[in-house]
């Protein structure tokens, strides 16, 4: 992907902010996932209010402590517009704590219709607007520059799904095309392309999503995560089956940009401060000897 027309990004953008709270916190990120079914074992109704106080109990026990919380933003579009005021008030609570708000949308559309969705995500001021948002590259890798172009802006960071934690995602970013490359391949290719216009001291602010689950399928579909400059956020780790060994064993090479993501397996040893904190806590401990240090 070219990097035509973009201004460049001052050092100190999304992924050198990420750097940062890795170092001071560890390498994980929580999922503020409020499942309905999570919100009833919390003891809470299944509502706004419910909603509220899981994701802000979650915020008190994690921001400051762990290197990012990831918000799905399905869990709050379901309870309205009400729901995404809540997702908001996530999103202002991770403010000025030194943890990185990674806004999971999963967006992607025609370029026009991104710029819309930049602005949402993206955009200074916006309330909606984290450090970083997850993107998806289904209408075209190209489609999602509008969004890029905003993150260099501003300063903040994309995620774009290259090789999905779900067995269904292989099928489709598995297939190769006429030269024989891989759909996964391309997306991480082409953010590395766009990342090396970005001006960054020790990741770059353009990011991938592969998950912590796929087993060999980043080698088998010539994925180049070694050579790949931007944070991969690794879901998958904790309730999807994935441990500490299998992100050793799928991110040899790129380990010390590798940000293993856990939701339900954290969430589930709510609702207490103390027993989410000694979940994230557990989680990194397993964590930091494999991602910190030198590559294996
Ligand atoms: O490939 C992907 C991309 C995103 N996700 C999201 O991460 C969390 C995983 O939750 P767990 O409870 O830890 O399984 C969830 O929000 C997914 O939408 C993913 O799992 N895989």
């Amino acid at each position: 992907m070219g990097d035509e027309g973009g201004a460049a990004i001052r050092a100190g953008g999304f992924g050198d902010r990420l750097a940062g709270a890795m170092s001071e916190f560890g390498p994980l990120c929580v999922g503020v996932d409020p499942h309905a079914s999570l919100l009833r074992a919390w003891g809470l109704e299944d509502d706004v209010e419910g909603l509220r106080r899981f994701s802000l109990t979650v915020v008190e026990a994690l921001a400051g402590r762990v290197a990012a919380l990831k918000p799905q933003a399905a869990f709050f579009e379901r309870h309205g517009s009400a729901g995404v005021a809540v997702l908001e008030e996530v999103i202002a609570g991770c403010r000025g704590t030194g943890t990185q708000c990674v806004v999971d949308a999963k967006r992607g559309d025609i370029g026009s219709t991104m710029a819309g969705y930049a602005d949402a995500y993206l955009g200074e001021g916006s309330p909606l607007a984290g450090d970083a948002v997850t993107l998806s590259p289904y209408l075209g890798l190209g489609s999602l520059l509008p969004a890029l172009d905003a993150a260099r802006e501003s300063g903040r960071g994309v995620f774009v799904l290259a090789l999905t934690s779900n067995p269904e995602g292989a099928s489709v970013q598995g297939a190769a095309g006429p030269d024989g490359s891989t759909v996964a391949a391309g997306v991480v290719g082409g953010v590395e392309q766009w990342n090396r216009g970005c001006d960054f001291s020790h990741i770059a602010p353009g990011g991938v999503v592969v998950g912590a689950t796929v087993g060999d399928a980043a080698r088998r579909f010539g994925v180049p995560l070694a050579d790949f400059h931007g944070p991969i956020l690794a879901p998958g780790f904790g309730a999807q089956g994935a441990g500490s060994e299998q992100v050793r064993a799928v991110f040899k090479g790129a380990l010390d940009r590798v940000l293993p993501s856990s939701s339900r397996a954290v969430l589930a040893q709510g609702p207490g401060v103390a027993g989410l904190r000694r979940a994230a806590g557990q989680a990194c401990d397993q964590l930091q000897p494999i991602l910190t240090g030198t590559n294996h």
